[in-house]
């Protein structure tokens, strides 16, 4: 078989949010049961991944604005080398792989920035190394570096399955139907959460009472059917109480975008990054216009999907 030295392949590694996310209570291994309804945005890194010869190692170059960059690893632990790693592990071959990441999502916002990069490159590496494995077997090697890569790895595989209700510690993911275009503001204010922390600040109170009513079911239902102002009333994250104990400046956040009328905003993931729903692609933006002279962070409009 001719080596395919030169293949590429090129993927856009998109940043998510969770629109719902509820935790269900502390496994003995120290992870969360959660239920979650994630959702991809517009905003994406970019890999670019070529096949090299045999014995020739995953090398790794970081492109983007630096304080994107900052505090990012360039070495083996970057999630992309490590998720290569794994892929060539698993399939037994010693093929190599140059990388290119060109980064946009910002780090330790809860938008999955590296857990998206590493599941483009599970997708993006499973094609040049000419693997021919199905997405589950892709999702299974994601889920053993990190909860949310299984998710990423279904929707960079396959566009409709952008949104999704993850369960277990996030790793068992069931897509589910969206429609396309909902506007979001998401701001990353200056500094940023580690997951590991803000669970860890975790208490039973901030999620008591979650046996009742299945709220991340009710998000999917509204998000099936594209109605904004219903989503706006599921919006749910048991972890922001943790998060705020930790940042107590993610108070002025949520405040700017109560000045700003938004009728449903919280946190994404264990943050730092904050999202609120809009109606139209135009109040989207002249929101995002007020909140940048409110200093809150970065920020962007863009749309689910
Ligand atoms: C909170 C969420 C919501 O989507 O995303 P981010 O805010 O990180 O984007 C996820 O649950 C994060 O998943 P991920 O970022 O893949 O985290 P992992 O690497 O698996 O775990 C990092 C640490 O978070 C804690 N952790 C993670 C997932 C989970 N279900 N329960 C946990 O308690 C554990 O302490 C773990 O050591
Ligand atoms: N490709 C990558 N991009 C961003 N961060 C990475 C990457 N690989 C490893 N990391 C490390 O993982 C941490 C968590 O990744 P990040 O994208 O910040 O996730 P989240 O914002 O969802 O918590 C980062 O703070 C960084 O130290």
């Amino acid at each position: 078989m001719p080596l395919s030295a030169s293949l590429t392949c090129r993927l856009d590694a998109p940043a998510k949010l969770n629109l719902c996310l509820e935790l269900l209570g502390r496994r003995d291994d120290g992870f969360h049961h959660l239920r979650s309804l994630m959702a991809t945005i517009g905003l994406r890194d970019t890999l670019r991944v070529t096949a090299e010869a045999p014995g020739s190692p995953v090398t790794l170059k970081l492109l983007g604005a630096p304080h994107l960059t900052r505090g990012v690893p360039t070495d083996g632990s970057n999630l992309v080398v490590r998720a290569l790693e794994s892929l060539r592990q698993e399939a037994q071959i010693d093929r190599g792989a140059s990388v290119q990441l060109t980064k946009r999502v910002p780090s330790q916002a809860g938008l999955g920035g590296g857990s998206s990069d590493a599941a483009a490159a599970l997708v993006a590496g499973a094609h040049v190394w000419e693997l021919g494995w199905p997405r589950e077997r892709l999702m299974e090697i994601g889920g053993r570096l990190g909860s949310d890569i299984p998710f990423f790895v279904a929707a960079i595989a396959d566009r409709r399955r952008r949104a999704a209700v993850v369960a277990g510690r996030g790793e068992q993911v069931t897509p589910t139907p969206w429609v396309a275009g909902l506007p979001v503001v998401v701001v990353k204010p200056a500094g940023g959460l580690s997951t590991a922390a803000v669970y860890g600040r975790c208490q039973p109170e901030d999620y008591a009472g979650v046996e009742g009513r299945d709220r991340t079911n009710d998000a999917a239902t509204a998000l099936a059917s594209g109605d904004w102002r219903r989503l706006a009333t599921t919006l749910r994250n048991h972890l922001q109480p943790a998060a705020v104990r930790l940042a107590p400046w993610l108070e002025g956040v949520r405040r700017a975008f109560d000045r700003c009328g938004c009728a449903g905003h919280q946190l994404s993931g264990s943050g730092s990054a904050y999202f609120g729903l809009f109606p139209t692609m135009s109040e989207a933006r002249r929101a995002a216009v007020r909140l940048r002279a409110l200093r809150v962070g970065q920020t962007l409009a863009t749309t689910i999907g």
